[in-house]
This record gives structure tokens, C-alpha cells and sequence, in this order.
């Protein structure tokens, strides 16, 4: 290259004919040096990356593109600005692209204007060789400026230089140096073109990697949106299935619904309700608290009063023992009893009832008075407690007996006995008949519950028992069962009450279960018997009521012994055998009763309480702390006269007996004596 002239002003520029613009199918090929190419292609090294490139940028841009517009879940629209970015970035590397492969192709899409076209440089050396018209540059070491002019030039501007500018084109075939040196311009200008390809190349190289690291960044963005999408898939099934079954559980969720706001008005409806108890509870707390207040008082009122009540009651009490003890510790009432139907015909007794306490008796003998002349008259007169003549009523009777009934309540031993000879009125004075002609024991019963009932309202409790026994030729029988061969002894401790072995005792809750329980005694005693009324003449029933009252500290225990004697009877009337045997049991155990009464009356030290079963029983009524009361019955008809006159001298006898009776209290720590 060196070894070329350099071409001077004076060179004449012919036009080289084998030289055609390029983008002519035949004749576009280029040779200089080894390097041969077609204009229309672009050398492989460079056209192969602009192609790949430019392909590849297209699929990825559309991917993108497709990316962005198909895929509107949240999840890829997450990633959106990320994806929008590389888009753009990828884009503006695109068009840096189109740029280059413009530029690339540039040469090899335009025909080369022939160098007769060109102008030829104004100054410079160089531009001597060329002809003034020569577009072609001078040639500096360095510059790559090269002016190719495509094949769709208008031809008009390829006559420029006109009819001269024509004849400089074609260079002739002789002029070897004009034709060496236009080829050498051209090889320049191609190698200069190469320079600047080689660049590009270059640039290209760095844009490619660029790519690469893009594209790998790309594939991490394709893997991410993959998993992403594969997340948004899984997502989108469970959003299904979650769909699905909130589709199922809608109908429910309707119900429980409905439930919840039927609930709920229930609920409001509720919670006024108890909004208003609430305020009626507060109400009614105040209320309480204040007649909690008037409670206490009142509590303190009644327990003052209470203790004036207990002050009250045993001051009364006092006060009606003391009634009893100047009545008479021992009482003895008389009842005659009216004459029976089949007594009618019979003589009666002449009997006077002096006053109420006073009675006579008188009977005519049949040997008269030697001195008078007179009959003569049996005549006796007595005082007791109480007479009841014939006509009197079973509650008359009754009304002095209950005021020991009172007494055994506040704690005495009581006995009542009815004494008297066979057939004069004991047991109808005792038992008696159905309504006013209920007895004394039924009559007794009905009082006690009554008072309980009372002593109760203010503040006293008090349990009943009860046993039912007979006393038969000194053997004890108890009432209340049929066992047989039960054998019963007579048990007493000084200060303590007596008892009587495997006796039935029972509690007792009303008078009418008492009263059951006398019945069924009255039953017992009857199937014993061969014969009842002979039988009952010749035993004594005792009926023991056990009493126990309690208030606070304060503990009673009374007794009420009643006792239907067997029928006293002269023995010299008995016939031998059995019934000799029972009189003289009989009249034994009423001597016994006498003889104590009288050893009572003497305050003897000794009394014989032991000599009969029937005083050994009733020691403790009999004794120091008891109020006893005998009725003695009495037979009008004359021929009982003598039989009337014993009981009534008995009587009298037990009238005499004056006993100190003390009560049987247990820590009393007011009671006054
Ligand atoms: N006050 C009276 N009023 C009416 N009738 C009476 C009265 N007293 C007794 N009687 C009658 O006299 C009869 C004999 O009385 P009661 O059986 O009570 O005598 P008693 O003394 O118990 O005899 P016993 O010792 O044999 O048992 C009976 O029929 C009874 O009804």
C-alpha cells in the first residue's frame, strides 16, 4: 500500500466500470485482499450475534409482553414493575440494537456511488491527484470518514458533475494507476469500514454479554415467575376448594345466622328481664336489709320477752304447785256411781252429801236399839277432797285431775289411782266410754298434747312415752305385746325412776296415737283373760306416761302414773282355790298400798314399798317427790255397804297422809322454790 503513488490534482479520475453499485445481484460483490463478500450480507461474525440477538430480544419482548397483558393475578402482578422494568430495559437494548444492525447493514444494503461522483477534496495534497469534481476525501492517515452513497441515490444527483463528471467515472482500462488508486481509496475506505465494524463488534461483544447476564437474569425472572405462577395455581386450587366449601357453608352459615339473631333477641329479651329482677333484687335487698334491722330488734324484743316469759312461767308454775302441795299432796276424791239398770229394784244406800268435800253414809241394821227403842244405824261420815255424787259428769271429774296433769308436765311424779270393790265404777272412771263418757286416761292424754302444744309456742319441747302393764296375782304382764314368757322384774334406783324390765315403751306423738295404744293394751289385757270382767276385777292396770319437756338448759321430767285397782273384796266372800288365791293377792297389794301410805304419813324411815309389786311400781309416785290422787268409787246399792264403808275408811286413811312433794328438776337455774 505504501509502494502507491499518491494521487495528485493532476491525476486524471477516469471511472472504474467494474465497479457497480451495490444491491445488484450479479455484480455486487466486493474483493480486496482476501476478504470477499456479497454487499447484501453482513459479514457471519457480525450478522450472527445482531440476528440472535434480535430474535431473541423480539421472543423475550413479546414474553414480557405477554406476561404483563395475560397474567393479571396478584401474584404476577407483584412482580409487574419488576417485569415492566426489564421490558423497557430490554427494549431500549432493542433499539440500541436496531441502531447497530442499521449501521451494520448500511454498507452492504447501499450501492456505492462511483468515485467519479465525488467531489474532490477542496485542499490538501491528496486532492491533487484527484479531479476537483472527485467527491472522494483525501486521504489522512486516520480518517475514516468514507462516503457511501446507497443505490437508491436519485441518478439525478449521480450526474452532478455532468457530461465531465461522467467521462471522470470511468477510469480507462489502461489507466492502471487511476484504477489502482481509486481501488486503494476504496480499500481504505472498507478497511476503515472494517475498523468501525470491528468496533461495533466490540460493542456489540459487551452488549451481548450484557444480554447474557440479562437473560440469565431473565431465566431466574422466568424461574421466579414459574414458581410464582405454580404458587398462584396452588393458591388459586385452595382458593377454589375454600370456595367450594364456603359454598357449602353458606347454607349453615345462614342458620347459624338465623340462629345467632334468634339467640340474640332472646338474649336482649333476657337481659332485660334481668335488668328488672336485677332492680326488683336490689329493692327487695333494701327491703331485707331493713327488716334485717327489725329482725334484730325484734329478736332482741323476744328474747327479753322470752326470758320474761320463762320468768312468768315458772313463777306460775311455783305457783301452781303450791296451789297442789296446800291442796294436798295425797288427794282423795269419792264418786258414787248411779245405780245401774238391773240395781233399779235394789236397796240403795243411804248416802248424804254433806257439801262437796263431805259425805255420810247410813244403813239401818235389823236389830233395833235397846234403848230407844229405834233401829239400829249404821252411820259414818267422811271428808275428802272432792265427792262426786252420781250424777256428776266424767269431766268434773276430770277437772281436778288435770291439774296434776299440769304438774307431772312441770316435772312431778303424778299417780292416779281408782280404787274400789268390784263393779263400782273403777275402770268407767278410768277408761270409760266413747265421747262424754270418755275417761280420765283418754281425757289425760288429750290434755297433756294440748299443753305440750302450748308450752311449745314458747320455746319448750317435750317427747311422750308410754307402757301399758297389768299386775296379775304379783306377776307383770306387759299390754303392748303378746309375747309369752317374758318375764319382768321391778327395777328402782334411788333418785332415778323406776323401771320395769323388757316393757315395751313407746313414744308418742298425738293423744289419738296414745289413745290407739290404750286400746290395743285393753285387747291384750282381754285375750289373756278366760273370762274379761273377772279377770280385769282381779289385776291392776297401770298406764305410765313418761314426760320430759326442755327449754334452753332447762329439763322437766314428770310421770303420770293411772292405775285401775283390782276390785278390793272381803276374802271370807271368796270361795277356795284360784279366786282365794287372787283376793288374797289383791287385798295384799291394797294392804301394802295403805301400809305405805300410812308409813308415809308417820314419815316412817322405812316404807314397805317392796311388800307388793304394786307399791314397789309406783314408789316413785307414792314417795317424796309426787302428787298422788285416789278416787274411791263407791256402789250405791245397800248390800255393797260394808264393801262402800272399807274403801271410804281406806280412803279416809290415805286422806290423813301429808307428803312433802319436790320436784324433779335438772339444771334449773332460775326456778324459784
Ligand atoms: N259413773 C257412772 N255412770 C254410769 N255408769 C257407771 C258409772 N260407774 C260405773 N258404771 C257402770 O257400772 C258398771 C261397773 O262398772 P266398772 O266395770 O267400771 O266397775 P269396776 O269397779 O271397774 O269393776 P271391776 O273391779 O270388776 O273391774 C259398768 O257397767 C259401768 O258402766
Amino acid at each position: 500500500m505504501s509502494r502507491l503513488p499518491k494521487p495528485t490534482s493532476s491525476t486524471k479520475i477516469r471511472p472504474i466500470p467494474s465497479v457497480k453499485p451495490f444491491g445488484s445481484t450479479s455484480e455486487n460483490t466486493i474483493t480486496f485482499g482476501e476478504i470477499k463478500t456479497k454487499a447484501h450480507e453482513a459479514p457471519p461474525a457480525i450478522n450472527k450475534y445482531p440476528t440472535f440477538t434480535a430474535n431473541s430480544l423480539r421472543r423475550r419482548s413479546k414474553s414480557v409482553a405477554d406476561l404483563t397483558t395475560a397474567d393479571k393475578h396478584p401474584s404476577i402482578n407483584k412482580c409487574a414493575p419488576f417485569i415492566a422494568n426489564r421490558f423497557n430495559k430490554n427494549r431500549r437494548q432493542s433499539k440500541s440494537y436496531s441502531d447497530l444492525t442499521t449501521i451494520v447493514r448500511q454498507p452492504f444494503t447501499r450501492s456505492f456511488k462511483p468515485i467519479t461522483e465525488r467531489k474532490a477534496p477542496t485542499a490538501g495534497p491528496q486532492n491533487k491527484a484527484f479531479p476537483s469534481t472527485s467527491r472522494v476525501p483525501p486521504l489522512k492517515s486516520g480518517a475514516t470518514k468514507t462516503t457511501l452513497v446507497g443505490s437508491k441515490r436519485p441518478a439525478a444527483k449521480s450526474d452532478e458533475g455532468g457530461p465531465k463528471a461522467k467521462a471522470a467515472r470511468k477510469i480507462p482500462d489502461w489507466d492502471y494507476k487511476g484504477r489502482f488508486l481509486q481501488l486503494n481509496e476504496k480499500y481504505e475506505q472498507l478497511q476503515n469500514c472494517m475498523k468501525g465494524l470491528q468496533d461495533k463488534a466490540n460493542q456489540f461483544e459487551s452488549t451481548k454479554e450484557e444480554y447474557e447476564k440479562i437473560q440469565k437474569e431473565h431465566e431466574i425472572d422466568i424461574k421466579t415467575i414459574d414458581s410464582l405462577r405454580r404458587e398462584n395455581e396452588s393458591k388459586t386450587r385452595k382458593c377454589q376448594e375454600l370456595t367450594t366449601s364456603l359454598d357449602e357453608l353458606k347454607p349453615a352459615h345462614e342458620t347459624l345466622t338465623r340462629n345467632y339473631n334468634s339467640l340474640q333477641n332472646n338474649f336482649d329479651k333476657l337481659n332485660e328481664e334481668f335488668n328488672k329482677y336485677q332492680e326488683q333484687n336490689k329493692n327487695l335487698l333494701e327491703k331485707l336489709n331493713k327488716e334485717k334491722k327489725e329482725n334484730i330488734e325484734l329478736k332482741e324484743v323476744i328474747t327479753l320477752q322470752k326470758s320474761d316469759l320463762i320468768n312468768y312461767q315458772t313463777e306460775r308454775r311455783v305457783l301452781h304447785n303450791t296451789i297442789q302441795d296446800l291442796k294436798g299432796n295425797i288427794r282423795v276424791f269419792c264418786r258414787i256411781r248411779p245405780p245401774l239398770l238391773s240395781e233399779l229394784k235394789q236397796i240403795q244406800c243411804s248416802i248424804e252429801f254433806i257439801n262437796e268435800n263431805g259425805i255420810e253414809i247410813r244403813k239401818s241394821q235389823e236389830s233395833y236399839d235397846q234403848i230407844t227403842g229405834k233401829l239400829k244405824e249404821i252411820k259414818s261420815e267422811f271428808t275428802y277432797d272432792k265427792v262426786f255424787a252420781p250424777q256428776s259428769s266424767q269431766e268434773e271429774v276430770f277437772e281436778d285431775l288435770a291439774q296434776l296433769v299440769q304438774s307431772a308436765l312441770d316435772g312431778y311424779n303424778v299417780c292416779v289411782f281408782a280404787y274400789g270393790q268390784t263393779g263400782s265404777g273403777k275402770t268407767y272412771t278410768m277408761q270409760g266410754g266413747g265421747g262424754i263418757q270418755k275417761g280420765m286416761i283418754p281425757r289425760t292424754f288429750d290434755l297433756i298434747f294440748k299443753n305440750i302444744a302450748e308450752l311449745q309456742r314458747s320455746g319448750w319441747s317435750y317427747t311422750v312415752k308410754a307402757s301399758f302393764l297389768e299386775i296379775y296375782n304379783e306377776n307383770i304382764r306387759d299390754l303392748l305385746t303378746t309375747k309369752q314368757g317374758q318375764k319382768h322384774d321391778i327395777c328402782f334406783n334411788e333418785g332415778a325412776e323406776t323401771t320395769v324390765t323388757n316393757l315395751s315403751i313407746q313414744t308418742i306423738n298425738s293423744a289419738a296415737e296414745l289413745e290407739r295404744y290404750m286400746v290395743l293394751a285393753h285387747r291384750n289385757r282381754a285375750t289373756a283373760a278366760t273370762d274379761f270382767n273377772e279377770h280385769s276385777s282381779r289385776s291392776h292396770a297401770v298406764t305410765k306416761i313418761y314426760l320430759e319437756g326442755t327449754l334452753e338448759d332447762l329439763v322437766y321430767k314428770g310421770s303420770l302414773n293411772l292405775v285401775d285397782l283390782a276390785g278390793s273384796e272381803n276374802a271370807k266372800q271368796s270361795v277356795a282355790g284360784d279366786r282365794l288365791t287372787e283376793t288374797k293377792n289383791i287385798n295384799k297389794s291394797l294392804a301394802t298400798l295403805g301400809d305405805v301410805i300410812q308409813h308415809l304419813h308417820h314419815k316412817s324411815r322405812h316404807i314397805p314399798y317392796r311388800n307388793s309389786k304394786l307399791t314397789y311400781l309406783l314408789q316413785s309416785s307414792l314417795g317424796g317427790n309426787s302428787k298422788t290422787l285416789m278416787i274411791v268409787n263407791i256402789s250405791p246399792i245397800e248390800s255393797c255397804f260394808m264393801e262402800s264403808l272399807n274403801s271410804l275408811r281406806f280412803a279416809a286413811k290415805v286422806k290423813q297422809v301429808k307428803i312433802a312433794s319436790k320436784r324433779n328438776k335438772m339444771n334449773v337455774t332460775s326456778m324459784k322454790q
